[in-house]
């Protein structure tokens, strides 16, 4: 139950919820601070009406053409339980650790309390200060093993980018939201539907006869564009506003992009060569041939 104190912080049982730190399509993320274990937490909320209005549960259903009732989409907060039932199966120092989850069926918001990971988002993109080679090789290093668990656990993300990636006091990463995230069983997952963040998302999602396409790869390419933003503070596809075209974002032209440009590599900040060519092997337009999690972590520049 919450109810808000002298100074207006909302209590919600043991927890005090204090400065919003985190923001995005996903909800809201608030510091907490639990009083029993004189703990900091970051707290995620979920609005339940949100989530169904986003579904568009209510909304009226298309009317079927062929006469058969069309499936009702997805219980929206179906969705939120799935994410909490993967959060639940994970323990590893490179993932976000999910705590507790407070779902008062009175209640319109559902809490879900996170270990906090001090520092936050590793790096806003786009920025004028990326990270040096360094840096990157260190953070990189922590991303391919939370992937590596991931996807040992039947798990694809779909949704890795910079701002999922916290960063902690003890100056590793950990691969936060869950919210797109696909459990498979058997060696991989071959999906259809795209999902994710636009300038991350891997040409075989854009492409139009659609076939289906490996999970695991997916996760790949996004790693690639992540550590592209690394280094240069931007991504490699974006969507430039067109200044002569009215309709200044449509989402056609980067996907464009993604599916028929070369990775340009700008002459400032230098990087090595083999930080190039692993980059280049993992945006790889073709998943077949795009490298793989065990080749990644033998490539020279990781292995250096
Ligand atoms: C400046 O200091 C700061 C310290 C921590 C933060 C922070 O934690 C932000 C987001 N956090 C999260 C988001 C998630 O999804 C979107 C999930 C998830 O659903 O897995 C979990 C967490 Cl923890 C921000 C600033």
């Amino acid at each position: 139950v919450s109810i808000s104190d002298k100074d207006g912080y909302v209590q919600l049982n043991q927890y005090k919820l204090k400065s919003a730190i985190g923001k995005g399509s996903y909800g809201i993320v608030k510091l907490a601070y639990n009083e029993e274990d004189e703990t900091h937490y970051a707290m995620k909320i979920h609005s339940k009406k949100q989530l169904i209005k986003k579904a568009g549960f209510f909304r009226r259903p298309p009317p079927s053409r062929d006469g058969k009732p069309i499936q009702r989409p997805p219980n929206p907060l179906e969705k939120v339980y799935q994410e909490i039932a993967i959060l639940k199966k994970l323990d590893h120092p490179n993932v976000v650790r999910l705590v507790e989850v407070l779902d008062d069926p009175e209640e319109d918001n559902l809490y879900m309390a996170f270990e906090l990971v001090e520092k936050g988002e590793v790096l806003d993109v786009p920025t004028s200060n990326p990270l040096p080679e360094e840096q990157s090789w260190l953070y990189f290093r922590d991303i391919i093993l939370g992937i590596e668990y991931l996807h040992y656990q039947k798990i694809v993300h779909r949704d890795i980018k910079p701002s999922n990636l916290l960063l902690g006091d003890d100056g590793h990463l950990k691969i936060a939201d869950f919210g797109v995230s696909n459990e498979f069983t058997g060696n991989d997952i071959y999906l259809t539907n795209t999902a994710g963040t636009p300038a991350f998302m891997a040409p075989e999602t854009l492409r139009e006869e659609k076939e289906n396409f490996s999970g695991k790869a997916l996760d790949v390419w996004a790693m690639g564009i992540t550590l592209y933003c690394f280094v240069y503070g931007k991504c490699p596809f974006v969507d430039e506003p067109d200044p002569n075209e009215l309709m200044s974002w449509n989402p056609i032209r980067l996907h464009q992009k993604i599916l028929k440009d070369d990775v340009y590599f700008p002459p400032e900040p230098k990087i090595s060569e083999n930080l190039k060519d692993l980059i280049l092997r993992m945006l790889d337009k073709n998943p077949e041939t795009r490298i793989s999690i065990p080749k990644i972590k033998l490539h020279p520049w990781v292995t250096r």
